[in-house]
Formats: structure tokens, C-alpha cells, sequence
């Protein structure tokens, strides 16, 4: 279980998230949604200790993440896997290495620096592939595949660190459509088939309804929703996005503000 406890950002004067608290059951799929701006990325940040909360605690099954640093840090960031918009594969790798890379903590530093992966390692990666229908591109290299093939390969390398949690944000927004529904389900698929927790931030309500059994609203750094999709009315949505019932009916919301890749952002990969 997940316990965030009056958790606060500050970046200079602005607050970006402002005494968050709630509590996550194991394998629940909780959406955070808001409008751009409303601090979904830095709350998933401090949660894997991307970014350092200002106030507050977070704790997980009993341990205080906000509390560790160096060998247990990084532990925890395997045990609360990443996903990001931009994918953060390494493109000039093939597909198959870039799913070993989830396994980099389980192997000897000389063999995944020399590519020799144990075959174990190898079967877990394959199998991870085969789950998401892409076990057919292990030798392609990851720059080739479109956004949503690489999204699948990054959920992949995440599902073989074996996670207890995924933190996806905004996995889909570089997505078209359909690309856009084949992430969900991969996302679904690892929730209630491998029972791991997930919180995926996203912009549409409509997909957020759809997939989720919990959502936590955002605006302004607060949290001003927090239940079942069926009890998130067109009112309360109109107050989280600032919107008029036409667009939320029509499940459009402000787009999100492309990233910079993580890597660029000094951020670990899979972490
Ligand atoms: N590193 C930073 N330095 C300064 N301000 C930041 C930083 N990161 C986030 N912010 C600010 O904190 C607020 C919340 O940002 P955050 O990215 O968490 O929102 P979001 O809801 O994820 O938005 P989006 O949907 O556009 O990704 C914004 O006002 C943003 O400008």
C-alpha cells in the first residue's frame, strides 16, 4: 500500500502539488487527471524521487521512501517502475537489449556492459515482448518502431524490473488514437494480469473513465477529487479543467506540454 502524506512541491514562490495526501490499494489503476499546469507530473516525480518533495512523507508498505537515499533509493526506483511520454529508450539499440535493461540490477555490471545477458534474462525479456504482440521486433532497432511500439517496449522494460508499482505519465500523449488504446490495455493488461499497481496521469477524461478504478483530480497543485469514475459528475469535472460542458462532453482538455526527453533532464532511464 501507498501512502502519501501531505506531500508539497515548491519551485521558488509556486507551489506545484500543495499538501497531497491519500492512500493507494495494492492493485488498484488510479488516473490522476488535470489540466496542464495542475502538478499530475511532479506528484508522480516525488513519488519515484525524480524530484524532492518540499514537505511531507511518502511511505510503502511500511518503508519511508522520502527517507532513502544511494543503494535503497535505487531499489526503490525498481520497485516503482517509470514510464514516460517520450518513451526514453536507447534508439540505436534493438528492441530486445532495451527490455534487458530492466534486468541491468539483476546481472553483474560486465555482462550487461559486454551484452552478454544471462539466457534467463533473455526468455524474461522475450516473454515480456510476447505479452504486448512484439516479440516479432526483439531485432529491430528501438529508433525504427513507431511511438506506440516503442511505449509497448518501454512498458515492457518496466513489467521484466518486476515492479510493485508503475508510474506512467502521460504515457499516451505522443499517441495517436489507436496507438493510444493498444498502450492503455498494455497498461491494463499488466494491472490485472501481473496485479501490479499502477497511477498513469492523464489529459482525457473519457480514456481515464474507461480505465481506471480510481481517479485523483488535480488543479492548481491540490487535490480536489478523489473516488470511483462514476462518482466524478460533469460538475466537478467542469471545476477541475476550467471547462464548458460542450468540451466535456466532447472529452477534449488542454494538451499537455510536450517534454524534453528524461534523459535530457539528467533523469534515469527505466528508474
Ligand atoms: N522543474 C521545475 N521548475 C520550475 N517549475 C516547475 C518545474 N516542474 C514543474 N514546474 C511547475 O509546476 C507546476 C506543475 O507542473 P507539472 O508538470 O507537475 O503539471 P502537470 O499537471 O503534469 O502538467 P502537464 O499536464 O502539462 O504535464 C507548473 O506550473 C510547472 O510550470
Amino acid at each position: 500500500m501507498l501512502h502519501v502524506e501531505g506531500l508539497s512541491r515548491r519551485f521558488g514562490n509556486h507551489r506545484a502539488v500543495a499538501d497531497a495526501s491519500f492512500v493507494v490499494e495494492r492493485g488498484s489503476f488510479v488516473g490522476v487527471i488535470g489540466p496542464s499546469g495542475a502538478g499530475k507530473s511532479t506528484l508522480l516525480r516525488m513519488i519515484n524521487r525524480l524530484v524532492d518533495p518540499s514537505e511531507g512523507r511518502i511511505r510503502f508498505a511500511g518503508e519511508d521512501v522520502t527517507a532513502l537515499s544511494g543503494a535503497e533509493l535505487r531499489r526503490w526506483r525498481r520497485r516503482a517502475a517509470m514510464i514516460f511520454q517520450q518513451f526514453n529508450l536507447v534508439g540505436r539499440l534493438d528492441v530486445l537489449t532495451n527490455v534487458l535493461m530492466g534486468r541491468v540490477a539483476t546481472v553483474p555490471a560486465w555482462r550487461s556492459l559486454a551484452g552478454l545477458w544471462p539466457e534467463d534474462d533473455k526468455v524474461i525479456a522475450l516473454a515480456a515482448l510476447e505479452q504486448f504482440d512484439i516479440a516479432g521486433l526483439a531485432a529491430q532497432r528501438a529508433e525504427h518502431l513507431s511511438g506506440g511500439q516503442q511505449q509497448r517496449v518501454a512498458i515492457a522494460r518496466a513489467l521484466v524490473q518486476e515492479p510493485e508499482l508503475i508510474l506512467a505519465d502521460e504515457p499516451i500523449a505522443s499517441l495517436d488514437p489507436r496507438n493510444t488504446r493498444v498502450v492503455m490495455d498494455a497498461l491494463l493488461r499488466i494491472n490485472k494480469h501481473y496485479g501490479i499497481t499502477v497511477m498513469c496521469n492523464l489529459h482525457s477524461l473519457d480514456l481515464a473513465r474507461t480505465y481506471c478504478d480510481r481517479l485523483i483530480g488535480m488543479a492548481a497543485g491540490r487535490i480536489v477529487f478523489d473516488g470511483a469514475p462514476e462518482h466524478l459528475t460533469d460538475a466537478i469535472a467542469r471545476d477541475i479543467y476550467g471547462l464548458d460542458s460542450e468540451q466535456i462532453a466532447d472529452g477534449v482538455h488542454a494538451a499537455p506540454r510536450p517534454r524534453l526527453p528524461a534523459a535530457a533532464l539528467g533523469e534515469a532511464a527505466a528508474a
